[in-house]
């Protein structure tokens, strides 16, 4: 074994290594994960765990059905839920905790600080945070929808440095290597292009929900976090072997050399716009350094019911992202002031209010 370079990573466990049959959980390959974990944190590294599961390990309560509803398939998660915790606990021998998120919590700063804290002071504690998606509440607008995303949120939030996301295959191949006999594993990603994403499809097992593609989602959000991320087969116990001395057993995301500074990395990431500015197609302020300029005159169309504190979406017409930024007006009172035709009064009422957004709280986005 070598001196790991960690101080705090995520595991990330799909549905295939815990529920694999879907007939409840199974601790058969989950026997090589739990001793790396407790490697791990014998070497005082901190650890937490993103598992899923709860949907593969509560669907045999509901009898031979094949594709259940969204309905059907929440109530699984929850019948699911406690048996995918007390497996893992039968595989420990410290203490555990779970956390079920949805991304409810996580795009509210508020709520999101609170599950840093939260995670925190488990870890400082000793115990083992076993997060997962809470799918029994999650709404379509609510949820994350896969844990791998999930994951990256969760390593972000937690500020670690490493995210190690187990799945049924040993990486990323240049196609699914399940179809395709001369995909080739590529071990190593340092830049996260429209070539990498073409080349992952969905998911294939009988219980995965995200396939490589969310996979890559969860690294691109990761790596800008300065998170290393490594996406490894957890069938083979090697894989964990190989991580203690060092190597990589997989695909290795590398992290970005400039990790976004935290809460930009929330604002770009974690927090999901409630509404939209629809500017001009000749807007040309720098959002970045005058962000404050932007005034009603500006709008052209404002999108969807957001209060003020809200995640908003800058963009022009032609669907040129912008930013993300936290809006100072609520979409109601925005409408007025876009609606008058009295300017002067706009004008004067805006100098009274403050502006629409700030500097401190908006992320600048990439092009379309
Ligand atoms: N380019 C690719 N490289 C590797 N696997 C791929 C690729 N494209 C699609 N896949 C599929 O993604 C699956 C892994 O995702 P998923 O089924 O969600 O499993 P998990 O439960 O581990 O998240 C693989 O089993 C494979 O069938
Ligand atoms: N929250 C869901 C997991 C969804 C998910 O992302 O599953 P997987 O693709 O197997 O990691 C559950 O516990 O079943």
């Amino acid at each position: 074994m070598t001196d790991l370079p960690w101080k705090r990573i995520v595991v990330k466990v799909g549905s295939a290594l815990i529920a694999p049959q879907k007939q409840g959980c199974s601790s058969h390959y989950l026997l090589g994960i739990a001793q790396f974990i407790t490697y791990c944190r014998a070497q005082g590294i901190q650890v937490v765990l993103v598992s899923s599961g709860s949907v593969a390990a509560g669907w045999h309560h509901f009898g031979e059905v094949d594709k259940p509803s969204v309905t059907v398939k929440k109530a699984m998660a929850a019948a699911g839920q406690a048996d995918m915790m007390a497996t893992w606990n039968k595989l420990f021998d410290f203490p555990t905790a779970q956390l079920l998120l949805t991304h409810g919590d996580l795009r509210n700063r508020d709520r999101y600080i609170s599950i840093k804290d939260t995670i925190f002071s488990l870890l400082e504690h000793g115990l083992l945070p076993i997060i997962n998606e809470n799918d029994a509440v999650t709404a379509d607008k609510l949820k994350v929808g896969d844990n791998d995303n999930l994951s990256a949120m969760v390593a972000a939030a937690a500020d670690a440095d490493t995210l190690i996301i187990c799945s049924d295959v040993n990486g990323l191949y240049t196609q699914n290597p399940h179809e395709n006999p001369d995909a080739k594993l590529i071990k190593q990603v340092t830049e996260i292009t429209a070539e990498i994403y073409a080349m992952a499809g969905g998911a294939s097992s009988a219980v995965g929900t995200g396939g490589m593609r969310t996979k890559i989602q969860a690294a691109k959000k990761a790596i800008s976090h300065g998170i290393e991320t490594f996406i490894i087969n957890g069938f083979d116990a090697d894989s964990f072997n190989q991580l203690l001395k060092g190597q990589n057993p997989g695909t290795l995301f590398t992290s970005n050399e400039k990790p976004m500074q935290e809460h930009l990395h929330w604002m770009t990431h974690t927090s999901q716009a409630q509404g939209e500015v629809i500017v001009e197609n000749d807007f040309n302020i720098d959002l970045d350094t005058h962000s404050e300029q932007l005034t009603s005159d500006d709008v052209v169309a404002i999108n969807g019911d957001f209060s003020v504190g809200d995640t908003i979406l800058v963009r022009k017409g032609d669907g040129t992202k912008l930013a993300k930024a936290k809006s100072n007006y609520s979409s109601c009172l925005l409408s007025f002031i876009t609606d008058q035709d009295d300017r002067e009064f706009a004008s004067e009422f805006q100098q009274k209010t403050g502006p629409i957004i700030s500097e401190k709280n908006i992320a600048i986005l990439e092009s379309k």
